[in-house]
């Protein structure tokens, strides 16, 4: 008898709400080049302010903008440039002349000259709105002209216009994404502590299954392996370290073997197959959990696709040499879109859980009809909405969709066509998910449905 969907969800969060302390505790520092996709274990806050100190925004010259208020092309201000500055030089103090303005080169990103008397340089002004002369025969001086006035403070980073000392970077439990990178770099910090990685065991099951290195008798009729590569990167993406551990054929004592030597040596923190948990006389993987004593919490949930899913896990045998918690075992099924729907609606709830994440929001879309499909909208017209898709209300329904247009307000989706847990044409079109929960019997053009972005 099947659970439903919440019910299965309740049980993927109270099994992985017992392991995330272990998670937690387990954190290691890993190089900002490695950090992505990781999930930090503490707040970062700048320490210090950036820029550090006051600098140019462009190439240019650095001048006080009342020295050369009145500057035009007909009348240009005459500076003598005394420095040259680029990026990364140490600060300098320009002295000041007595009897002609003076002014430094500038190179962006490099650092305000200070001025030894007078009024301060705290405006740039562009290479293009100047005319530097050659220098005069005989003189290691060289003279600018500026050709136009420019504001105090312009192209003019002031020092902490970016980061305060203080200012939060990125959350404690927060994954790291590249815009993360690129900020906490900038502070600059060059390592990060982050939640241990959920390492991830990953088979493909069926003896119909092509290996790369297998001859092919064309008197059988060998699938592509889809679900191991699918499933093993999407993992990778979500910050898992994955081992692809090939393919089980039909037999519930080799995969119990194979299963089990992982298991003993305890590198694994999940163990996912994909296929034979069904009711056919190949599908082993429920027997094969029988045989190594594993605790089955729940087979079938109420929801389509991915109707016979299975989750148990394996209790540790005693005597093991750390005592190590349950491995949480996942059975996902055969067809490649049940695989994925399972792996996006129970997988990674648990591992949201396990690593103190918050559970996913999904986006609020309007269904949209697809206009090149008309084998709906000449049938079921009610109140002048079209029909999309009818079902029996007893499970929740995940579709593949294509999210139309997104404003500020609001993103429109449109279900694929042609859909079907064992093809993978319409699922290529696909970039969301399209939740109907249990108890809805039709979903109308225009009515309103959460939406989870692929990613
Ligand atoms: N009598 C019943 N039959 C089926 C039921 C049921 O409740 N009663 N459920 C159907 C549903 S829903 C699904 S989904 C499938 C899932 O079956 P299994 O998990 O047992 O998967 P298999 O039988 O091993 O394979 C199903 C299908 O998928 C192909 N497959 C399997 N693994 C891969 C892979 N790694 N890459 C690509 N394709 C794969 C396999 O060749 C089969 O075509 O069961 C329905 N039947
Ligand atoms: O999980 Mo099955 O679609 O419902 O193929």
């Amino acid at each position: 008898m099947a659970i439903t969907y919440s019910e299965a969800i309740d049980i993927i969060h109270n099994e992985a709400a017992q392991h995330r302390r272990i998670f937690q505790l387990a954190s290691e520092t890993v190089p900002l080049s490695r950090a992505v996709n990781r999930i930090t274990r503490d707040r970062h806050c700048s320490s210090e302010r950036t820029p550090r100190w006051d600098t140019s925004a462009m190439d240019g010259f650095a001048v006080s903008s009342t020295t050369i208020q009145t500057a035009s092309r007909e009348a240009p201000v005459v500076c003598r440039i005394k420095e040259t500055i680029a990026a990364g030089d140490v600060g300098v103090t320009v002295t000041a002349g007595d009897d002609q303005p003076v002014c430094a080169e500038i190179m962006t990103g490099a650092r305000f000259p200070a001025i030894s008397r007078g009024e301060p340089f705290n405006c740039c002004v562009p290479r293009e709105d100047t005319v530097v002369l050659d220098n005069a025969a005989g003189s290691e001086e060289r003279v600018v002209h500026i050709l136009k006035p420019a504001r105090a403070n312009q192209h003019r980073r002031l020092a902490g216009e970016d980061f305060q000392p203080g200012d939060t970077i990125i959350e404690a439990h927060t994954v790291i994404k590249p815009n993360h990178i690129m900020a906490l770099a900038s502070i600059p910090c060059t390592s990060v502590d982050v939640l241990k990685q959920p390492r991830i065991a990953v088979f493909s099951t069926g003896s119909e299954l092509l290996t790369p290195s297998c001859d092919v008798d064309p008197n059988y009729q060998l699938v592509a392996d889809t679900n191991g590569p699918y499933i093993s990167t999407a993992l990778d993406r979500l910050g898992c370290e994955v081992d692809f551990l090939g393919i089980i054929p039909d037999n519930a004592a080799v995969a119990a073997d194979k299963i089990s030597y992982h298991l003993m040596q305890q590198r694994y923190d999940m163990v996912i197959t994909t296929g034979a948990v069904s009711a056919g006389k190949f599908d082993f993987i429920p027997k094969a959990l029988e045989y190594l004593g594993a605790q089955v919490l729940f087979h079938k949930v109420a929801m389509r696709p991915g109707h016979p899913v299975l989750f148990a896990k394996f209790i540790p045998e005693r005597g093991m040499r750390q005592q190590p918690s349950p491995t949480p075992f996942f059975g996902l099924p055969g067809n490649p879109i049940a695989a994925a729907a399972c792996l996006h609606f129970l997988v990674r709830p648990y591992l949201r859980t396990l690593l103190l994440q918050d559970p996913e929001e999904p986006l609020l879309a309007v269904v949209e009809t697809d206009p090149n499909e008309d084998q709906y909208q000449s049938i079921n017209e009610y109140n002048n909405h079209k029909v999309i898709a009818s079902f029996k209300p007893d499970k929740d329904i995940f579709y593949p969709g294509t999210r139309l247009q997104i404003s500020h307000r609001s993103v429109s989706v449109q279900i694929v066509r042609d859909y079907s847990s064992a093809k993978i044409r319409p699922f290529l079109r696909a970039d969301c998910w399209v939740h109907i929960p249990r108890g809805k019997e039709s979903l109308y053009a225009g009515d309103q449905v959460h939406v989870y972005p692929m990613r």
